[in-house]
């Protein structure tokens, strides 16, 4: 498994992290399995597993859920849980138990925050303090969808692009030991990743992050076929399972489902003995 400190000589050496979301155990297996640097329990769960139209429904319940279901399937990839909406904002006290609770329950590595409010940079700092990896999250932040007016990308014009750079400093000198970048120009996300020391892992901000993300779903076109013009769709695993599901359907129909291979006979003597029929 790659430590925080191992991922951080990455960025050092030039070489690029992958993370890509699991929700399951099956999804952290093929993680794992794929040699993926780094597995993060992402609160699109609500998206792509609940059917949610946004992240504001998911629940901390729901992260520790699958967070759990997660560890047990890539029990050898650093793991790294998105706190949900408003489970850090009420006040720093909330969060930290909140936290605690989340670290307790999943057994991840660390956890993950959208913002960098002065609240949200207070509690990277004590959660660092008591032991707690974090990351930071900013540009596109989906849990303030309806206050960004849409998923759009951020950092476009120079006060914006300003906050963002500023931002992301706060977020590694509060303790962050990474930062996601979400839907923000080449450019900027390259000016960001040479100022840090800390990795940026990037999502819709071009290749000079030191790492990329990308949603499972979206990367293997599972589940809804729309999704971000960010994404590269590696396979169609949607194609798959539609062909095998009718496959079966058709099968089931036309009596050429199940075989002998696929069921138990009795022994003949039995069947006549109970005057069965044979099958
Ligand atoms: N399936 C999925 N993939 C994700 O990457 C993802 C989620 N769900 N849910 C939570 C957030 C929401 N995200 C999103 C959702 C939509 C766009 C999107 O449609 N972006 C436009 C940008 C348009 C613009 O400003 O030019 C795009 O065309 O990519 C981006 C990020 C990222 N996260
Ligand atoms: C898109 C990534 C960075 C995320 O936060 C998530 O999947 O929830
Ligand atoms: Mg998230």
């Amino acid at each position: 498994m790659k430590t925080s400190v191992q991922l951080q000589k990455m960025k050092q050496q030039n070489e690029k992290i992958t993370m890509v979301t699991a929700y399951d155990y099956p999804s952290a297996r093929l993680a794992e399995s794929s040699g993926i640097d780094m597995i993060l329990v992402g609160d699109s769960l609500g998206n792509v597993v609940l059917g949610y139209d946004s992240t504001i429904q998911v629940t901390v319940e729901d992260m520790v859920h699958h967070g759990k279901a997660v560890k047990r399937g890539a029990p050898d990839t650093f793991i790294v849980v998105d706190m949900p909406f408003m489970s850090y904002h009420i006040s720093v006290e909330e969060g930290m138990r909140q936290a605690q609770y989340m670290m307790q329950q999943t057994n991840a590595h660390a956890l993950k925050v959208e913002g960098a409010s002065n609240h949200t940079l207070q509690l990277i700092q004590r959660l660092t303090e008591a032991g707690v990896p974090v990351i930071g999250h900013i540009g596109l932040t989906p849990q303030s969808v309806h206050v960004l007016g849409g998923y759009r990308v951020q950092g476009k014009d120079k006060q914006t692009a300003l906050a963002l750079i500023e931002d992301a400093k706060k977020l590694e000198t509060s303790g962050a030991i990474q930062v996601v970048l979400e839907c923000v120009p080449n450019e900027l996300a390259s000016h960001i990743s040479s100022q840090l020391s800390i990795p940026t892992i990037g999502i819709g901000a071009g290749k000079k992050c030191d790492g990329q993300v990308l949603v499972y779903h979206d990367l293997l076109t599972y589940g809804a076929d729309d999704s971000p013009s960010f994404v590269q769709q590696y396979a169609d695993v949607n194609h798959i399972i539609q062909s095998a599901l009718s496959q079966f359907d058709r099968d089931v129909k036309e009596q050429n489902f199940p075989n002998q291979e696929q069921s138990f006979v009795m022994d003949k003597t039995l069947v006549q003995d109970l005057k069965l029929e044979d099958s």
